[in-house]
Order: structure tokens, then C-alpha cells, then sequence
């Protein structure tokens, strides 16, 4: 059966896909045109299976723009989600929390985004449009669908999970170096409530071929906002953050959190 929803793993959160049924693996190595993952916790394969008795479709471990790849080349996987038949797609990533009010282990469902490399230049659907998939000119104001977004919602609220759930703008840098004090406040007066280095190019190629997207952050860390702040950014600290949420926390992200994600049925 072909999936209709895909799922893209952040970083450390590539065991997400150990909750699916009658799991076939492709190591990204073995897909033709497939750019090969080189960042810790990303493994790099396409798991398909089952998630609650639906077929779907989980990557794990995304390409990112900073090891080298063209924005093009990071989102070649959402076209072949799309011509498989994938209906949604549901993006997940590592992210720093902006807003004062979040706090390490939250799940933030994103309503918006601000890209620094969109705003400058950098956008996967830049060149000659490819009508196969979708217009010159596609509108971004519906990126994250509110449909799914309130039914993410609901299913939060149901099992308990509000306490730890937020809503919020997703900032895009290019990265590989985290971002300087004064780049956290200027990404936070601009309206963003949690800063990672994925993600948005991926959203705009779905939604130029018209999948429905659902994005979530895992707040892994909060930015350093504060010039007298001992903190420090580190790849260490994201990457335990799952591991940080089970043991430290409590919060059951994992496999739980899976049933918060609204299947298509
Ligand atoms: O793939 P995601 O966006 O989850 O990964 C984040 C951003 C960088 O790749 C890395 C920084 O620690 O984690
Ligand atoms: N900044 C950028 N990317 C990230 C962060 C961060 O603080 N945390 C996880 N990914």
C-alpha cells in the first residue's frame, strides 16, 4: 500500500519511527538522486510501515542547506513523497526556544515561518517552474493547515499534553553555527518563537504541489538571549533532548506523541 503520509524526523528523533507496523527500510544510499545524511542523528533511510494502521512513510534523518546541498537538492525527497501518492506531510525538527515562556521539552505546532534564507534568496522553487508539480507563484499565508494544526490541537488537549503543547512562528537560519545573542533577539522581535536550520524549504515544496503540511519543533534548548548567560548552544545538548524529555521530564513524546498526529483516513 502506498503511504499518504509521510513524516520527516529532526534531529534526534529518528526513533520516532520504531512505533510503525511492518516496517520496510530503504537506506537513502540506495535511492537513486537521494542526497546522502551527514549530521549526527540523522540515519538517513525511508522507513515505511504502519502508523495506527494507516500506511505511511517516515525519514529518517533530513539534508540539510549547511552540509553543502542546494535548497533544492534538500527537498528532492518531498517531490518523490509526492509522486508516491503522499497526501500529508508532517515535518518535525530540533529547535531553539526564542519565546521566554517555552521551556526545554516543549512541542511547539508551527503556525507560521520566517526564513532568513527565503528572504534572501535562498528558496527551493527559485529556476524555471516545474508545472508538474505545482504554479509559478505558490501562496505560503496556508502553509501549515489549520485543520490539522487544530486537530493536533485537540488530540494534545485529550491526552494531557497541554501543559507542554505551544503554538508558533518557526525562524530559518542557514546554519551550521547557532546564532549570536543578538541574532536570538532581533529572530524574536520579529515575531519567531523558536529558531532551527530545516524545515521551511521543505514546507514550500509541499505546499507547491499541494501536499497539507503539519509542522512540530521540539524545543531542545532555550536561545541565549542574555549576555550574562553561561548557556551555550550545542549539537550534545539538541540530540538529548529527546532522551532528556523520557528520563528528566517525564513527558511521554515518545511513542506517544505519535498520537497527537492526525492521520488521514
Ligand atoms: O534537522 P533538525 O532541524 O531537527 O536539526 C537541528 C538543526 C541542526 O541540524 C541541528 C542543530 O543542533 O539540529
Ligand atoms: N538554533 C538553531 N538550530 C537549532 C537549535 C538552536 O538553538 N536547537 C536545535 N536546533
Amino acid at each position: 500500500q502506498r503511504p499518504k503520509t509521510a513524516i520527516i524526523c529532526g534531529s534526534g528523533l529518528g526513533g520516532l519511527a520504531d512505533v510503525l507496523d511492518n516496517k520496510t527500510i530503504f537506506p537513502c544510499e540506495d535511492i537513486p538522486h537521494f542526497p546522502r545524511s551527514t549530521v549526527a542523528g540523522h540515519i538517513g533511510r525511508l522507513v515505511f510501515g504502519d502508523l495506527s494502521g494507516q500506511p505511511c512513510v517516515c525519514m529518517q534523518g533530513r539534508f540539510h542547506y549547511y552540509e553543502g546541498y542546494s535548497v533544492s537538492t534538500v527537498t528532492f525527497p518531498i517531490r518523490v513523497f509526492f509522486l508516491l501518492g503522499v497526501e500529508i506531510l508532517i515535518v518535525t525538527n530540533a529547535a531553539g526556544g526564542l519565546n521566554p515562556h517555552f521551556q526545554v521539552g516543549d512541542i511547539m505546532f508551527i503556525r507560521d515561518h520566517i526564513s532568513m534564507l527565503g528572504l534572501g534568496g535562498q528558496n527551493p522553487l527559485r529556476g524555471p517552474n516545474d508545472e508538474r508539480f505545482g504554479v509559478r507563484f505558490p501562496c505560503m499565508s496556508d502553509a501549515y493547515e489549520q485543520d490539522l494544526l487544530s486537530l493536533a490541537m485537540e488530540s494534545a488537549q485529550e491526552l494531557g499534553f497541554l501543559s507542554f503543547v505551544r503554538e508558533g512562528v518557526y525562524c530559518l537560519q542557514a546554519g551550521p553555527s547557532y546564532e549570536t545573542i543578538a541574532e536570538c533577539r532581533a529572530l524574536h522581535a520579529l515575531g519567531g518563537d523558536a529558531v532551527g536550520m530545516s524545515t521551511v524549504p521543505e514546507v514550500i515544496v509541499a505546499r507547491h504541489c499541494g501536499l497539507r503540511v503539519l509542522g512540530i519543533s521540539l524545543i531542545t534548548n532555550k536561545a541565549v538571549m542574555n549576555y550574562n548567560s553561561q548557556e551555550k548552544a550545542n549539537h550534545e545538548e539538541v540530540l538529548a533532548g529527546e532522551l532528556q524529555l523520557i528520563l528528566e521530564l517525564g513527558k511521554p513524546l515518545h511513542p506517544n506523541a505519535w498520537v497527537c498526529i492526525p492521520l488521514p483516513s
